[in-house]
């Protein structure tokens, strides 16, 4: 071996560390800091209502009147259940100082005193040039170096570390906030507020009295509001009163009498409805109408939800076929339309999304976030007519995998129009067929490893117990389809492609290797046998251009009727959420611009992984926590 082939040898085991810690050096400061923030804001959430939980416990066990607890502490234990029960995200703990102290002592410091340094190397060189050129008094270069130092720190405030819009974004982000309250502190929440309630605590004087004190702090905020109302409503009509707690017993009127009574004898057929009349319940975003009718089976309920939605001018949200148990159909209606386009950035905070390691945002319906549990519903379906929104809705979710350091893999037919920028940040991707059919053999193959992995540990469920157990680090990969059909044409690899998929879509789940796909028309063809369709459990239909293939993607003529023929950007019906079945979202819009540019942040960590191999370059991921 030569000498310069030896030198280079060196060099190149040199490259890998170098170019991690470049990485490292420009995408992972901010995210890293974030991550920690977040962390530390759940995790004193998480100790404040723990020890509310075990002060109640404590009462719980003792009898009421050897209760010794000060009045101040059972107060801020019931105010803080009340708070949480109001605003469903964790409270103070993320304060300014806090946060700025944070990210004061960490990077932002370490790289604005960089900045100051290499201002002030330039000033003393430059000062040293001109000396021995020019007659230049040497002495001047002390205040030229302080005002260089000046400038080069000025500039750092300005390009360098930005915190505050992070605090802005978090502390506004309430949405998002409520999924990290939901994903992280629900139950402990729900056992201290169950507890809370409990026949036994209410026997606690010191409890009711807390308690009373805030119901009435309630009532003097309702009637303050009111009378607030009344001033700016004075010259409207007036408005029937539905106050009464939640619902309504007034059969004579209810809300949307006349279109239900329409709706009753032009649909149902009902002969005198005025003697029928629903109990109402308000449910906040949503109200419920219960109707009693016996001749009147579920199923034409079911089937007539457009026309529902066509007399009441609302959207069905859902509807119940035994509500609460009493034997009855309720209606659920959403008050309010969904937004006509919500934003990317305003729904879904992908510091907070890294922090929820099993599903990923899909859209919003009229109660709130919609997501999809992955490891629970692998694999998943994104259909709709040109314009519907798909790409979109594959942008949001493509991001969450990143930020969740997954590995999504692409397969992009139309000569990676859509997607071949994402070599770039280190993915891979196949643009032709050939390219196509290698990637998803080695998806299969990754599957058949990781099963013998998993027999070898006796690891029975998963890949993620496999991961806890062994400290290993594999990744759960996504094989997301640009079009789906354009890999489904008639090819002479299409035999063992399919059979590939299969494989996947049967035996992906507990291997953590998922299927995503997209397509505009889902059709027998395109979409494959039956046993592979009814694995892809999850769906995000869009709008469709026929009958037909609605009852493909849905069974039913959802994506056909129920959603509207002009103006149906973004809207989709999903099934496999944590929504009720067929609910309607909208998808959150981020054009592809920004797409690119968010995607492009952050670099695949797993870069170097070789699916279906035993041997696997690992990037050893390091521990930068401490640098707190
Ligand atoms: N969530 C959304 N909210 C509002 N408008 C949206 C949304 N998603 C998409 N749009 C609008 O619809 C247009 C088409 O979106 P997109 O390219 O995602 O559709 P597509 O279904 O992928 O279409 P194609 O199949 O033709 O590629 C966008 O340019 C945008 O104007």
């Amino acid at each position: 071996m030569s000498i310069i082939q030896k030198v280079r040898k060196q060099l190149s085991s040199l490259f890998p560390p170098i170019k991690r810690f470049l990485a490292w050096w420009r995408y992972d400061d901010q995210e890293r800091l974030r991550n920690k923030v977040i962390e530390i804001w759940i995790r004193s959430a998480q100790e404040e209502l723990l020890r509310a939980h075990h002060l109640l416990n404590d009462i719980a066990n003792k009898p009421f009147y050897e209760v010794d607890i000060p009045q101040g502490t059972i107060d801020w234990v019931v105010r803080l259940i009340a708070r949480y029960e109001a605003v469903k995200r964790p409270y103070t703990p993320l304060d300014r100082r806090l946060a700025l102290r944070l990210g004061m002592q960490a990077p932002a410091l370490r790289r604005r005193l960089l900045w100051l340094l290499s201002g002030f190397a330039f000033a003393v060189i430059t000062t040293f040039i001109l000396g021995l050129f020019t007659d230049f008094p040497l002495f001047h270069w002390f205040p030229i170096a302080i005002l260089t130092g000046l400038f080069f720190y000025i500039v750092c405030l300005y390009t360098g570390y930005k915190l505050f819009p992070f605090i802005r974004s978090l502390t506004a982000d309430h949405t998002a906030c409520e999924h990290l309250f939901h994903a992280n502190l629900s139950q402990i929440f729900q056992q201290a507020n169950a507890l809370l309630h409990s026949r036994n605590l209410k026997k606690v004087p010191q409890i009711n009295t807390a308690l009373h004190a805030i119901s009435y702090q309630k009532l003097q905020r309702g009637s303050m509001q009111e009378s607030t109302n009344n001033t700016v409503t004075k010259e409207s009509k007036p408005v029937p009163d539905f106050k009464s707690q939640n619902q309504t017993l007034n059969h004579h009127y209810y809300p949307m009498k006349q279109a239900w009574e329409r709706f009753l004898t032009e649909v149902l057929h009902l002969k005198d409805v005025s003697t029928v009349s629903p109990i109402h319940h308000d449910l906040g975003q949503t109200e419920v109408f219960i109707w009693d009718i016996p001749s009147v089976a579920f199923t034409r309920w079911e089937e007539n939800i457009t026309r529902i939605e066509a007399y009441l001018k609302k959207p069905v949200f859902f509807i119940h076929r035994d509500y609460d148990g009493i034997g009855t159909v309720g209606v659920e209606i959403a008050k309010q339309p969904l937004p006509k386009e919500i934003h990317f950035q305003n729904v879904i905070n992908l510091h907070a999304v890294a922090q929820m390691p099993e599903s990923v945002i899909v859209g919003v319906n009229s109660k709130g976030m919609v997501t999809w549990n992955y490891r629970k519903i692998p694999h998943g379906i994104v259909a709709g007519t040109t314009g519907a929104g798909k790409s979109t809705a594959l942008y949001s979710i493509i991001l969450q995998f990143q930020r969740q350091n997954h590995l999504p893999m692409f397969i992009d037919l139309k000569g990676g129009v859509s997607f071949g920028f994402v070599e770039d940040a280190g993915y891979p991707i196949a643009t032709t067929k050939e390219a196509a059919l290698e990637l998803v053999k080695s998806a299969a193959q990754e599957v058949e490893r990781r099963e013998q992995l998993l027999k070898e540990w006796g690891v029975s469920p998963d890949i993620a117990v496999y991961n806890e157990m062994t400290g290993a680090n594999l990744p759960e990969l996504f094989v997301v389809f640009d079009e789906f059909a354009q890999f489904t044409d008639k090819w002479q690899g299409l035999e063992e492609g399919m059979s590939c998929l299969k494989a996947i879509a049967a035996k992906g789940r507990s291997n953590g290797v998922h299927l995503l796909i997209a397509t505009q028309r889902p059709s027998q063809e395109s979409l494959g046998s039956t046993d592979f369709r009814s694995n892809i459990s999850f769906r995000c239909i869009g709008r469709m251009d026929s009958q037909a293939s609605s009852q493909i993607a849905l069974g039913n003529g959802a994506a056909f009727e129920r959603l509207p023929s002009t103006d149906y950007a973004g809207l989709f019906i999903v099934r496999g959420t944590d929504a009720p079945m067929d609910s309607l979202i909208k998808v959150p819009f981020i054009n592809d611009m920004d797409f690119r540019r968010l995607f492009l942040e952050y670099r695949n960590p797993h870069e170097g992984y070789k699916l279906g191999h035993r041997a696997m370059l690992k990037l050893k991921s390091c521990d930068y926590n401490d640098i707190f």
